[in-house]
């Protein structure tokens, strides 16, 4: 069972796993060049470790030369608008200055990965007319201390040298992490190199027209020195694209290339909710791609269609081999997630369901949301797990057992199931409250009267409430496929005959269904 929606919670959860402390550590050699092991090995080997030369200390500063502008960026109105003010800073400083204004020093931009925050740094540049020069944070937190200060020295006496223009920093939380929050107490050489940035921030005028940006996907832990007056004081988020956000970027990046006549831009727009710009600008690409590889002129719907396939649940792996055992396992499991999606209330519309792996999934089963939402209720995501629960259910009814298949599906209805009790309040027992992830805090809602609350009371409820959700969510699940045996049997082998279905075809296929009267639970 795979949604779109989910698949980037996942990717938003890597990517605070991998800004993770010790997780960056490990991920360290992916960062260095097989020539930069090489040579360090080489000097451990000799007994030494690395003294890194005058060049090697030396920042990577990028120049950017491609003039970018607003126009190129599109979906986030809110954000262009704050930074068109800042624009304005950076032409006229004086203007502002002569009347005693405190100029900006420098803008923070946070949102998920791939919205666009380095484009949108780059098309200030372009509107404002002045270079550009960037770094990663990353770069910045060597294994050797002093390297990162020096860096940061680097990149401003570069930006002092190039003013007026804009110092962009990508992935300032890799370096603006709180002081003293690294494993095991503070990171030295993490620290000197934020308090170089500090010292630098401070040190120059504004009115000399450098003006920095600095992108991170997360806020919460970024050292408060960096974000006071003077610093980063501005923060401006630059969140997914809502519909038409998503038209007008798909607009963007489709706008050089040959286009079919029935392409339709805003039904894909309508179907790639959660996508954000780097998604959509990757789905066009692959879209281009599909065309090529088939001998096309122009790019057709239905390139665009199997990229945004692609994009959410990876390429198709006709090649895998899967046996006629497997394959009708998947067949009925699959057609266990359509039959309850089709039968609940507050189930998305089925976008297609298929038997051919792609990535990681022997089979998947695509929900859509008919419209954009921000909120969830209760109800729709307990539906949303008795879907998940479907595909296990369908295999036990047919099988008499279940397969190591279930494993992501059970790995997201738990998630979902935790997140109603801990995040959302939705518990009876637990009542209004959002419990911190190491559930050894309660932050707000209790009734202090009630006197301090247990931990292991806490965790040991949360438990039977998990269980509560998912135990009658899947009971659910599996009433509503005993008494329907004959269409799940139906999805099944027709989806062993054809390997894919879409929507229409599955409507056809088991003509208008009821939907499910009686309330959840
Ligand atoms: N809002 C947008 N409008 C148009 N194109 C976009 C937008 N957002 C992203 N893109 C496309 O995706 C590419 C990658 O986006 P970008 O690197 O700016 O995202 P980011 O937010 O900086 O991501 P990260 O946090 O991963 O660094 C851009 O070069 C552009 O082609
Ligand atoms: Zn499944």
């Amino acid at each position: 069972m795979i949604n779109s929606r989910f698949i980037f919670k996942r990717i938003k959860r890597m990517v605070l796993k991998a800004s993770d402390p010790v997780l960056s550590i490990a991920s360290l050699p992916m960062l260095l060049s097989i020539g930069d092991w090489l040579y360090i090995m080489k000097k451990i080997e000799n007994g030494k470790l690395p003294n890194l030369s005058n060049d090697e200390k030396k920042a990577k500063i990028r120049k950017h030369t491609n003039i970018i502008t607003f126009k190129d960026v599109e979906g986030n109105d809110e954000a262009k608008l704050e930074l068109k003010e800042i624009l304005a800073f950076i032409k006229h400083p004086k203007k502002f200055s002569d009347l005693g204004a405190r100029i900006p020093k420098g803008v923070l931009l946070y949102g998920p990965p791939g919205t666009g925050k380095t484009l949108m740094a780059k098309a200030l540049a372009g509107e404002a007319g002045v270079p550009f020069l960037s770094m990663s944070g990353s770069e910045f937190v060597e294994m050797y201390v002093g390297v990162g200060a020096s860096r940061v020295r680097d990149l401003f006496k570069e930006g002092r040298k190039k003013a007026p223009c804009i110092i962009f920093i990508d992935e300032i939380d890799a370096v603006g992490r709180q002081r003293g929050a690294g494993v095991g107490g503070g990171n030295d050489e993490r620290e000197q190199t934020l308090n170089q940035l500090l010292v630098e921030m401070d040190g120059f005028d504004a009115n000399k027209g450098i003006f920095v940006v600095a992108a991170t996907n997360r806020t919460d832990i970024l050292d408060p020195a960096l974000l006071r007056p003077g610093r980063f004081d501005r923060r401006i988020v630059v969140d997914r694209p809502d519909l038409r956000g998503r038209l007008n970027i798909l607009k963007v990046h489709t706008r050089r290339k040959p286009l079919a006549n029935e392409m339709d831009l805003e039904v894909l727009a309508r179907r790639t909710p959660g996508f954000t710009g780097a998604d959509l600008s990757n789905m066009v690409n692959e879209a281009a791609i599909l065309a090529v590889r088939k001998g096309k002129i122009c790019i057709e719907m239905d390139d665009m269609e199997e990229a945004v396939e692609r994009i959410v649940a990876g390429p198709e792996r006709k090649g895998r081999f899967m046996n006629a055992r497997d394959k009708k396992l998947t067949a009925y499991h699959e057609a266990g997630h359509v039959l309850v999606a089709m039968l609940l209330r507050h189930a998305d519309p089925i976008h297609r369901v298929s038997i051919i792996p792609r990535g990681q999934a022997g089979g998947y089963t695509l929900t859509l949301p008919k419209e954009d939402r921000c909120y969830f209720t209760r109800s729709e995501i307990f539906d949303r797990i008795k879907i998940l629960l479907g595909g296990r259910a369908a295999e036990f009814l047919t099988f008499k057992e279940t397969s190591t298949g279930v494993q992501n599906d059970l790995i997201q209805a738990t998630e979902l199931a935790r997140k109603m009790i801990c995040e959302y309040g939705m518990s009876d027992t637990l009542g209004p409250v959002a419990l911190s992830r190491s559930q050894e805090q309660v932050f707000l809602g209790r009734d202090i009267a009630r006197g301090p609350i247990n931990s292991q009371e806490i965790d040991y409820t949360i438990d039977k409430e998990i269980h509560h959700i998912l135990d009658s969510a899947y009971e659910k699940a599996e009433e509503i496929i005993t008494s329907n045996l004959d269409k799940l049997r139906l999805i099944a082998t027709t989806l062993l005959e054809r390997e894919k279905l879409d929507g229409a075809e599955l409507s056809q296929l088991l003509g208008r269904l009821d939907t499910d009267d009686d309330e959840n639970e």
